[in-house]
């Protein structure tokens, strides 16, 4: 289940992806690495483009906030998906990466006039307002600049998804966007509609994340294709397109039952079909956002095994040289991973241990219990499904420079991200004249 893309065991007994040897990696790259299957992302990106093309007219955008930097842009690019940015650093990543920007689509809850206005000078092509006070700043900004801009507004629809509290977006009680059930949504399209710098596309609304649960989404859309009634009926106006945002859940650990992106597809788009036959509208066009199902398990993590340590009759501890700075998940949310010894991967478990990051906090563990062959110092350790929120939420935290990444492919092993440097890790300090004697 956890080996994805073009991972295996190899005739050595080891860990491949990409066509090359993990311990090789690990030599050549050192550890702790992140590694990017380009095959297996390419491959997710494929497998949702087909699944909801099958169905009409579609868009997949992938959430470049799950892992973003400049060569996985340029392969979403390349398998010709859009994409979804939240911040002005992730606009400029994209532009940077030559992206095409009115295939990208910017939100979040709270963006700056600077990003707005980053967002209209670089030509995205739609922007997701999230709330009232937005709307007017953005009209504001788009009259002083003198330029319309299509906008989709974000709706709360009220919908429960069965996922970590902290990643639930949909409910009523949520930081994100414009409440469906309480009239607040109504008023905002209505608002938007007065907006005359502003063209409403669309409606957007993103659940969650890992969700497995289809009628979640097919819940989700019903409730949204309903609304699309009511703002006909209310307002006399028919909307072109409906983002039904991301949350498609991948395997990280044995519990895990991801479904297929076709799954998904027929969830979202047959309720739109069936709720546009019901109410006699239009077919507008889906569009939607998956991060994690597409960075998520093209991506593992190397580390090199070290210290170790036991509680007599209570726990085996064995440190590597990484953790909560590459991956703050476990500590964050409780995240469970799968991981195997990459240079032992065809021996036979003989030891339960539990793997702790170097971070002087004790909620860096990155896995409790996990059973695996005799551990030793100088073993590599690679962790599944590490691609998406890894390096995306990682830190400097303990002042511990940031791994590096390398794209594989066919035996080929390309650097995407450089591993920091300590000269990176003070390149913003700044030591005040006067304390310099
Ligand atoms: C608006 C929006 N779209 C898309 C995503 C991507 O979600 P996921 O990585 O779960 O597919 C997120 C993050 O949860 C989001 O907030
Ligand atoms: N960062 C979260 C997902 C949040 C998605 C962004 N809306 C995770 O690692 O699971």
């Amino acid at each position: 289940m956890y080996l994805t893309g073009t991972m295996r065991i190899n005739e050595k007994g080891h860990l491949e992806i990409g066509g090359i040897d993990a311990v090789e990696l690990a030599a050549e790259f050192k550890t702790p690495l992140w590694v990017i299957d380009e095959q297996g992302f390419r491959e997710n990106c494929r497998r949702f483009k087909e699944a909801f093309s099958a169905y009409g007219d579609s868009l997949v955008i992938y959430a470049s906030k799950s892992l973003s930097c400049l060569a996985l842009v340029k392969i979403a690019e390349e398998e010709g998906l859009g994409l979804d940015v939240v911040s002005g650093g992730e606009i400029f990543t994209a532009l940077k990466a030559g992206f095409p920007m009115d295939k990208v689509f910017f939100h979040g809850n709270n963006k700056s006039r600077e990003e707005l206005v980053m967002a209209l000078e670089t030509g995205v092509g739609r922007i997701v307002v999230d709330n009232f006070y937005e709307l007017e700043l953005l009209n504001h900004i788009c009259s002083e600049m003198g330029k319309k801009q299509d906008i989709m507004l974000r709706i709360t629809p009220g919908v429960e998804a069965h996922t970590h509290e902290y990643i639930k977006t949909g409910q009523i009680d949520s930081k994100f966007g414009f409440t469906l059930p309480d009239g607040q949504a109504l008023e905002g399209v209505r608002m938007a509609l007065d907006c005359k710098w502003l063209n409403l596309k669309g409606l957007h609304c993103h659940i969650g994340s890992q969700i497995f649960e289809m009628a979640s989404f097919r819940h989700a859309t019903g409730v949204m294709m309903d609304f699309y009634a009511t703002v006909k009926n209310e307002l006399g106006l028919e909307l072109d397109e409906l983002d039904m945002g991301g949350g498609f859940g991948i395997f990280y650990y044995k519990g895990d039952e991801p479904c297929d992106p076709k799954d998904w597809a027929e969830a979202v788009m047959l309720t739109v079909r069936e709720k546009a036959d019901e109410y006699n509208l239009k077919m507008p066009r889906v569009i939607v956002e998956p991060g994690r199902a597409i960075s998520g398990p093209a991506g593992i993590t190397l580390y090199t095994i070290g210290s170790r340590k036991e509680v007599k009759g209570i726990r085996k501890y064995v440190a590597v040289d990484g953790g909560m700075g590459d991956n703050p998940r476990p500590a964050l949310y409780g995240a469970k991973y799968t991981a195997i010894l990459a240079n032992k991967a065809d021996k036979p478990v003989r030891e339960k241990v539990s793997i702790a990051g170097k971070c002087c906090e004790s909620g860096d563990m990155l896995i409790w219990d996990i059973e695996l062959p005799t551990v030793e110092p100088g073993d590599i350790l690679a962790v599944f499904a590490t691609g998406a929120y890894n390096y995306a939420m990682s830190s400097n935290y303990n002042r511990l420079p940031r791994p590096a990444m390398v794209l594989v492919n066919e035996g080929k092993a390309e650097v995407i991200v450089k591993r920091e440097t300590y000269e990176d890790i003070i390149r913003n300090d700044v030591l005040p004249e006067r304390l310099r004697k």
